[in-house]
């Protein structure tokens, strides 16, 4: 769809690209000239990435090990690629959530996915903003939301509320920052599986409901990578150079024709829930003995 040097010499931080979403982004844009780096907080999963994201892209691509929720980790990862040369793009793709009553969460569970989501996207928005501005660059920062970003959603609602807080910074930096040349846009994809998210948002049989189901999305099916990439491939390039503060929704119509969120969660029993959150847990704990950071 694109010419293969079309973002030649760009040099694009893709939070959280170890993984899922990120990885595939990091792909479409290191096959399309640009150096690429991701970030994440599990070296051996980083290290498999980049080398997978260099064989799939025949392109450049590097990882640094970075905790998106501390913004000295976000300082010490930029300074450590400015030494290589500027960025022209992010893209905050990191993400953290899990299904759970609101009434269940304590301090801790909403302050994990609060501060990756909206936290972490701003520590690496400003990260990048001020140096641009310092140096009189332009830049391009897209980040990755959710169309609950329109409509809410139950059972996610730290995730919703972050996921709106970066939607509103989107609007807000667009016009901050437009006159010094910095573009600043959004994403919301509807259901495109990833283990990451299904392991926490689908994690049993009775957690199937709108917000993870294919048959109501009015093009009948889940996103494909491809799809995705070309949108942002899109969006980075200077073949868009007008668009700044949209969101974009990627979902098939989802979020305009149907509960493309958890609110059929409604009819699971106490009992159900625990089930979800232990195996939720348990694909965390995975997780975590991986850790590097
Ligand atoms: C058209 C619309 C279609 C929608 C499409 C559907 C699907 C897409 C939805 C898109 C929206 C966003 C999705 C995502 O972001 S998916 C990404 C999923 N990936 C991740 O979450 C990776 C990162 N995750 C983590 O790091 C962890 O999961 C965690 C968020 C838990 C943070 O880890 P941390 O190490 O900080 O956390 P702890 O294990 O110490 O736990 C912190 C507190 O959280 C409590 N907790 C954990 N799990 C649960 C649970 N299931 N229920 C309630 N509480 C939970 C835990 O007990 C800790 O609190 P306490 O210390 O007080 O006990
Ligand atoms: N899959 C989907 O259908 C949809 C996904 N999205 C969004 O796409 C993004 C990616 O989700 P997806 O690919 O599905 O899920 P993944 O779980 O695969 O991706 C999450 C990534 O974020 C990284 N991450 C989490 N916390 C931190 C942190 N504190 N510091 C640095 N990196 C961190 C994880 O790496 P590590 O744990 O190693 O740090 C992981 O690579 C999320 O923002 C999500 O909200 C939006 C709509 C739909």
């Amino acid at each position: 769809m694109f010419d293969a040097a079309v973002l030649q010499g760009k040099r694009i931080l893709v939070t959280g690209g170890g993984t899922g979403l990120g990885k595939e982004m990091a792909v479409g844009f290191a096959a399309h000239g640009a150096h690429v780096y991701i970030c994440g907080r599990r070296k051996e999963v980083l290290d498999l990435a980049v080398a997978e994201i260099r064989e799939r892209s025949r392109g450049q691509a590097d990882a640094l090990i970075a905790n998106v929720r501390d913004p000295d980790s976000i300082e010490a990862m930029m300074s450590a690629i400015w030494a290589d040369g500027p960025l022209t793009g992010l893209v905050n793709n990191a993400g953290a959530n899990f299904l759970a009553p609101t009434e269940s969460l304590s301090p801790r569970g909403y302050e994990a996915i609060r501060s990756t989501v909206m936290d972490g996207s701003f520590y690496a928005s400003v990260a990048c903003g001020k140096r641009w501005i310092a140096a009189g660059l332009p830049g391009v920062i897209i980040s990755n939301l959710v169309t609950w970003v329109w409509t809410g959603s139950a059972y996610v609602v730290p995730a919703a509320m972050a996921k709106a807080a970066v939607h509103a910074m989107t609007m807000s930096l667009a016009v901050e920052w437009g006159p010094k040349g910095i573009r600043v846009n959004a994403i919301a994809p509807g259901p495109f599986p990833t283990e990451g998210a299904w392991d926490k948002l689908n994690p049993l049989a009775e957690t199937g409901v709108g917000a993870t189901q294919a048959d109501e999305v009015p093009l009948r099916r889940f996103g494909k990578m491809d799809e995705l990439r070309n949108l942002l491939i899109f969006l980075m390039s200077d073949g868009c150079s007008y668009i700044t503060g949209d969101t974009i929704s990627i979902d098939g119509g989802h979020h305009l024709a149907a509960p493309s969120t958890f609110a059929g969660l409604a009819k699971l029993s106490p009992a159900d829930w625990q089930r979800a959150r232990e195996a939720i847990q348990a694909s965390v704990r995975k997780e975590k003995e991986t850790r590097s950071i």
